[in-house]
């Protein structure tokens, strides 16, 4: 790494290498990881090879400084509104952990860091030594998997989420409908040392009660009558793993001490078994409930609560991270379409930014998938959107309000009657799943939701109830 070593002809603002720093360079020039030696006016003293491919280009990193290479700031990140992991660690004396947003040659990326204070016999810094492992499950740009995102709230979310990822502790996800709950899962498990091992995720709230012992633990044969054979339960077939308790608020109570005793000893037994089985399994939970309340109620058990408890991430809702709009809906239509590069107009994309999202992500990737179908054109428009949107309303319109005449008429699809069919069949499946987000993330009153979705009241208490809902 002869370049980072000082030598005569090295300019005035390169920093020097002592003989014991020089032993350090050659140790991180052979990291697989980026590496960069910094002295502690930030200024990159040295950068292995990894720094080099990762932040480089063609240019000399030593003596620039580190803000000004990874985020292109011309002062250090805490006086440019960032959190300095160097700031910390100089008060802390210790080793500091932080998740930042650096440009790399591949763009704009997720970054964790590292930082390692070196200190002098008396204790003051001299120095730090910076280690970079980029964010494979977030990006900033569109992929075809993992989180999206870059909106403050996006971000503090996702920094908890790295920083829990690597240990055991359960962690239990907390939001509204379609927040992503189920996608920080898998990125938690995907960033974790059980990585390699099943991720297992149970639907909580479809298993019975009958069910669900022998679903989590197993069976022997002959346990009950259907048991024609030994089974292993879900626990066993996430050993190793991460076991991932979707809608653990829906578990009714009889069955929340049958996994208490799981969470509080380790230990199983397969039903019809005598025979303890040791668990290995991470726990993480999540519900759109508000658990709190339900303990306060009786409605949920306290200790399982505390047990699953122990490291609570809220994701923010779609309304708290409007700024993610943008990307977000960028990154679903080249989700749901890969094959048609489709983008939304400009106009289009204020009409969205309007729009309340109930059913956050989830909802707003549905509206996107309706625009695709409904639009021609590489572009989305806002005739399009105002489309889409316009169909969500006449599904909770009833005949008797004396609704206009559908806009699902052929006459108004630009692909014809197959379209329309297409289109029909999936507004039937959508139907149930909209109304629930839309009651899921309402905390106003019923005579408020019907005004919001554009019907009477009695309508929507005639729509609820065809739908068993109230
Ligand atoms: N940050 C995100 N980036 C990309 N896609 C996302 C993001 N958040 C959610 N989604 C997408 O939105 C949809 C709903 O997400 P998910 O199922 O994880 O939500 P959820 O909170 O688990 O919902 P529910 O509580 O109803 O189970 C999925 O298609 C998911 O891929």
């Amino acid at each position: 790494m002869t370049n980072n070593v000082s030598s005569d002809s090295q300019s005035q603002s390169q920093p020097i290498l002592s003989p014991d720093r020089a032993e350090l360079t050659s140790f991180l020039e052979g990291l697989p990881e980026p590496h960069i030696l910094c002295d502690p006016d930030y200024r990159i003293v040295a950068a292995n090879q990894a720094y080099r491919h990762l932040y480089g280009g063609e240019g000399e990193l030593t003596g620039r400084t580190c803000y000004e290479v990874s985020h292109h700031f011309d002062r250090p990140c805490d006086q440019a509104g960032e959190s300095c992991p160097m700031a910390r660690a100089r008060e802390s004396g210790q080793r500091e952990r932080i998740l930042h947003l650096h440009h790399t040659s591949c763009g704009q990326s997720y970054v964790n860091i590292e930082l390692t204070p070196l200190l002098n016999p008396r204790g003051e810094m001299t120095g730090y030594i910076e280690k970079m492992e980029t964010v494979q499950h977030a990006h900033l740009q569109p992929q075809a998997q993992g989180l999206i995102g870059r909106s403050p709230a996006f971000r503090q979310m996702l920094a908890l989420v790295m920083r829990i990822a690597p240990t055991d502790s359960a962690v239990m996800l907390l939001g509204e409908t379609g927040t992503g709950k189920d996608l920080v899962a898998q990125t938690l498990h995907a960033s974790s040392q059980r990585a390699a091992k099943p991720f297992v995720p149970v639907d909580c709230s479809s298993l019975t009660e009958t069910l669900f012992e022998s679903e989590l633990f197993g069976h022997e044969r002959g346990a009950f009558t259907d048991a024609h054979r030994a089974k292993a339960g879900l626990v066993e077939t996430a050993h190793e793993g991460t076991l991932f308790l979707d809608e653990v608020g829906d578990i009714p109570l009889t069955m929340q001490v049958k996994l208490l005793r799981l969470l509080e000893n380790g230990v199983y037994r397969r039903v019809g078994s005598t025979e303890q089985r040791q668990a290995d399994v991470r726990i993480i939970s999540a519900t759109h409930r508000d658990l709190p309340t339900m303990v306060r109620e009786g409605r949920f058990r306290e200790d399982l609560y505390h047990r699953l408890c122990t490291f609570p991430i809220r994701l923010p809702p779609l309304r708290a991270r409007a700024d993610d709009l943008p990307l977000l809906a960028d990154s679903l239509l080249s989700r749901l379409m890969p094959q048609r590069r489709i983008k939304l107009t400009s106009d289009a994309l204020e009409l969205l930014g309007h729009q309340p999202f109930h059913g956050n992500v989830r909802e707003l990737r549905n509206l996107l998938e309706r625009a695709i179908v409904l639009t021609d054109d590489t572009q989305i428009g806002v005739e399009a959107v105002e489309w889409a949107l316009q169909l969500d309303r006449d599904l909770l319109k009833d005949p008797q309000d004396g609704a206009k005449e559908s806009t699902l008429s052929g006459s108004h699809l630009p692909m014809g009657g197959t379209a329309e069919g297409t289109l029909r069949g999936s507004w039937q499946r959508l139907r149930v799943e909209q109304l629930r987000e839309r009651l899921q993330g309402w905390s106003g009153t019923r005579t408020e939701l019907a005004r919001e979705l554009g019907v009477s009241e009695r309508t929507l208490y005639r729509k609820l109830k065809a739908l068993g809902m109230v």
